[in-house]
């Protein structure tokens, strides 16, 4: 767990007064939006990203591609369908992408997000000149070497430092040989999903091999496929007949596509989690029947800790009975998720085991230090495995529960709020990184406030 810069903000997390009802419009998907950008960048024509999450890891990728010369217009979307949920923060707009030939001199903040210090590196081997990438501390220590040992030997030229991580640049040549490669990518699944998504703009296209024994997120590579496939690139997997832990991406011009980006469903989680918590009903709207987003598999987590979900034309309704079991559940796919179901594990009737996970200890922060320390400081019980989180429920009481500037650790702890009287979480506005609108949502989501897009059920 890093140490964050101290933040004197503290929000009253908003005790249940009783069960919630009510229907939540969560805005897009982060993963669906950063990754239409880059492909809708690299396409050989101009394309639409629509209903995308505005928030601060989609607009420093928006404006890391404006900055390599990419043009991203932003509209109110002119498709009925996107038009019809205006008051939605973020629904109604798109984001006309078009694409440029890419050049340097440029330099990148990649914030603290994962998709942008990833997917970009790979980019900027495409464009003519350096570009430059540096973020904020905690990217410092967050893993990158296995993008950019497969970029060098890919052909790339990069500049970096002893430790194989930011700050860094990359010095681009225009074009690059790109061909065959083997990484390990048991840290994170973002650097199969890196390479392949510029591997189709590569001379002789890319073959990733992943050596590790693990390979955390699977779902995030499948989403990765997919939407190349949808921008007509040919990718070979493991799924499609090819050898295990081999994903091949031909080289082939990428078409504009018109894409409308998912509702996040991994942010949909806490408000899921208020369902359960609480002995109430939420129902997400636009919830995909089918899709790539990890944030699906809670459907089957949550319902496994005692509730029941279903999933109607209005969107995924769940439903808590306010009894909440323990569960032992390995996470390694669907690791985002852990924050939320430490919470609502922590607030069950018996113990939960989370385990597959230990790529967590380099998120945003050391999740798993991080979830074991804020918990057990408002009475817990929570012990770091080697893997995971052994979580035995307590009575738990009031106090501060720091966020380590993550965004997932701030709404685990509204939810553990709902349940205890006096919790205060720090920084809550950290949850701009993927959520900006979170505390509205939430006080939405538990009674009328003049204003808020989120609306308790009639
Ligand atoms: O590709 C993506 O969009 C993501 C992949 C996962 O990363 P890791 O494989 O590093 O866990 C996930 O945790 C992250 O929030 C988003
Ligand atoms: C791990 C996460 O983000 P990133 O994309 O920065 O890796 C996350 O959102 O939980």
């Amino acid at each position: 767990m890093t140490e964050s810069p101290v933040h004197t903000d503290l929000w009253p997390a908003p005790l249940a007064t009783g069960a919630v009802d009510a229907t939540v419009t969560v805005p897009g998907s982060k993963s669906v939006t950063n990754r239409a950008l880059v492909l809708a960048a690299l396409a050989a024509e101009p394309g639409w990203v629509r209903r995308p999450l505005r928030s601060r890891d989609t607009l420093l990728m928006a404006e890391a591609l404006r900055s390599l010369g990419v043009g991203i217009e932003e509209t109110v979307s002119s498709s009925s369908d996107a038009g019809s949920t205006a008051s939605v923060a973020g629904a109604g707009e798109a984001w006309r992408v078009i694409p440029a030939r890419l050049h340097g001199p440029a330099t990148v903040d990649v914030g603290n997000a994962g998709t942008v210090m990833r997917f970009l590196p790979p980019v900027a081997t495409l464009a003519d000149g350096p570009i430059r990438f540096d973020g904020d501390p905690r990217s410092y220590e967050r893993p990158l070497h296995g993008v950019i040992d497969a970029l060098r030997a890919l052909g790339a030229r990069i500049d970096d430092n002893e430790r194989g991580a930011l700050p860094l640049t990359v010095h681009g040549g225009g074009a690059l040989d790109g061909g065959t490669v083997e990484i390990d990518a048991s840290s994170s699944s973002q650097f199969v999903s890196a390479l392949l998504l510029s591997g189709p703009r590569f001379n002789q296209g890319v073959e990733v091999r992943h050596t590790g024994a693990v390979l955390p997120s699977m779902p995030h590579i499948r989403m990765t496929v997919d939407m190349l496939r949808m921008a007509g690139a040919q990718v070979d997997t493991p799924e499609s007949g090819g050898e295990p832990n081999v994903w091949r991406v031909s080289p082939s011009a990428l078409l504009g596509r018109d894409i409308v980006v998912e509702p996040d469903l991994s942010n949909a989680a806490p408000f899921l989690a208020a369902a359960l918590v609480t002995g109430g009903r939420v129902t997400i709207p636009d919830w995909p029947e089918h899709t790539t987003q990890p944030g699906d598999a809670l459907r089957d987590i949550f319902t496994a800790m005692g509730g029941s979900c279903e999933l109607t034309e209005e969107g995924l309704t769940f439903t808590g009975t306010g009894r909440i079991t323990g569960i032992d559940a390995d996470l390694h796919e669907v690791g985002e998720l852990t924050p939320v179901i430490a919470a609502v594990a922590a607030l069950a009737d018996s113990e939960s085991v989370l385990h597959g996970i230990a790529h967590l200890r380099l998120h945003e922060t050391d999740r798993l230090a991080a979830l074991a320390k804020e918990i057990n400081e408002l009475g817990g019980d929570v012990t770091e495995t080697a893997d995971g989180l052994r979580i035995r429920p307590r009575p738990l009481h009031g106090g501060v529960f720091h966020t380590y500037e993550d965004h997932r650790l701030a709404t685990a702890a509204a939810v553990i709020g709902l349940a205890v009287e006096g919790v205060q979480v720090e920084n809550v506005a950290t949850t701009a990184k993927t959520l900006p609108d979170f505390p509205e949502l939430w006080t939405g989501m538990l009674g009328p406030v003049p204003g808020a897009t989120t609306v308790p059920r009639a």
